[in-house]
């Protein structure tokens, strides 16, 4: 059938750039966000100065304070607000929803009660919708100035999958399809942590081979976390995994990184979170995936050396050298059988 009309859920960064592609693609697009002056200003001007300074929208996206304006009868809802409001805001409009709309999370993080992913929250909330989720690597400043980049639409429904397909790919923007929406979220939440880890091991000016040890032992945890809560680890050789990682691990535009430079130079957490003004996602994905980690007896050493510095001021130099004394572990344990390792 198609999507002709969408609903996107949060003023952010990202929610700015899924709704002007939409809005590039001739998709009638509707953004939601509580201030109405950034709602004015889209509006207006067609810009977003306080996520996305000096970018012209496109003058056909709406924006909106009034929630029923922009979901009632919209095809596709995007939710792209940070997770821990994810199921307060959908909970809010939930009476304004049909069976046949459908929901997409772009939201990478994590709800501690029962540790549920995004898309879970939303099929609680919604049980009979199409449920889908956006991730890969996606930095919002780079896809607003219409740098290339491709993304994963995961979900078990294959209309759904086919309609983001069609609705967001463009010449700057390259949608892959995935059924495994456990393995794509997973990937997209867990990478954040490491971005924070990379972020102290560039600030500390450790070398080029730290860096590539600390983003593939990265890898190599996020998928024995993945192997032990019964996900396949092999979603993250794509997009939503090794993608991510890499340009969350590599580059000061993403947030979780320069909460971890910040960390890296001496400052605190407070203040690290406090001069970034946006979300980092990872802060708390940390917390949640430690505890697991510890509740379910999984070698992390990553995990466990980022909350120590994160949370009790341990020295972040030492996250990359408790990896030369850590436990000895195979270099690609997922995937080889485990008598030969
Ligand atoms: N910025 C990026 O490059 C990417 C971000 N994401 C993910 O998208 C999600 C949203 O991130 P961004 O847009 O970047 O965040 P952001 O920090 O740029 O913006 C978050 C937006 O949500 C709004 N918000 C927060 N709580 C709210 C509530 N209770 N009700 C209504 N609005 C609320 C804020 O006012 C703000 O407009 C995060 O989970 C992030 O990990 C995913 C891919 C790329
Ligand atoms: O998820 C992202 C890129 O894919 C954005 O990362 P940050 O939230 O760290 O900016």
């Amino acid at each position: 059938m198609g999507i002709r009309t969408a609903a996107i859920i949060g003023g952010g960064s990202f929610g700015t750039v899924t709704a002007n592609i939409l809005a590039d693609n001739n998709i009638q697009a509707i953004q939601w966000l509580r201030n109405q002056d950034i709602a004015d200003s889209i509006n207006q001007q067609h810009v977003n100065e306080q996520y996305l300074p000096g970018i012209a929208l496109n003058p056909s996206l709406k924006a909106t304070t009034a929630i029923e304006e922009a979901v009632v009868g919209a095809d596709v809802i995007f939710v792209s607000v940070p997770s821990k409001s994810v199921r307060d805001v959908i909970s809010g409009f939930a009476h304004l929803i049909s069976p046949q709309q459908a929901l997409v999370s772009t939201t990478k993080g994590i709800e501690p009660d029962g540790f549920l992913l995004m898309s879970q929250v939303i099929r609680e909330v919604f049980p009979d919708n199409p449920v889908g989720v956006l991730s890969g690597p996606n930095l919002a400043k780079e896809i607003a100035r219409k740098e290339l980049a491709g993304t994963v639409i995961a979900s078990e429904n294959s209309d759904l999958r086919r309609d983001i397909q069609e609705a967001l790919s463009c010449d700057y923007f390259r949608v892959y399809a995935s059924n495994d929406v456990y393995g794509v979220e997973l990937g997209g939440a867990l990478k954040n942590i490491y971005a924070i880890v990379s972020g102290f091991v560039a600030a500390l000016g450790m070398g080029e081979n730290t860096k590539s040890m600390i983003i593939t032992r990265s890898l190599a945890e996020m998928s024995r976390f993945a192997d032990a809560m019964g996900a396949n680890p092999l979603t993250f050789l794509g997009l939503s995994g090794v993608g991510d990682l890499v340009v969350t691990c590599m580059s000061p535009l993403s947030r979780n990184f320069r909460v971890g430079y910040a960390i890296g130079q001496g400052k605190t957490l407070d203040q690290a979170i406090e001069e970034l003004g946006e979300v980092a996602e990872g802060v708390n994905t940390l917390r949640y995936v430690r505890a697991k980690a510890e509740d379910s007896g999984i070698y992390m050493p990553l995990v466990m050396g980022a909350y120590e510095c994160l949370f009790h001021g341990a020295d972040p130099g030492m996250v990359a050298r408790g990896l030369m004394t850590g436990e000895h572990a195979s270099d690609v344990e997922f995937a080889l059988p485990k008598h030969e390792i």
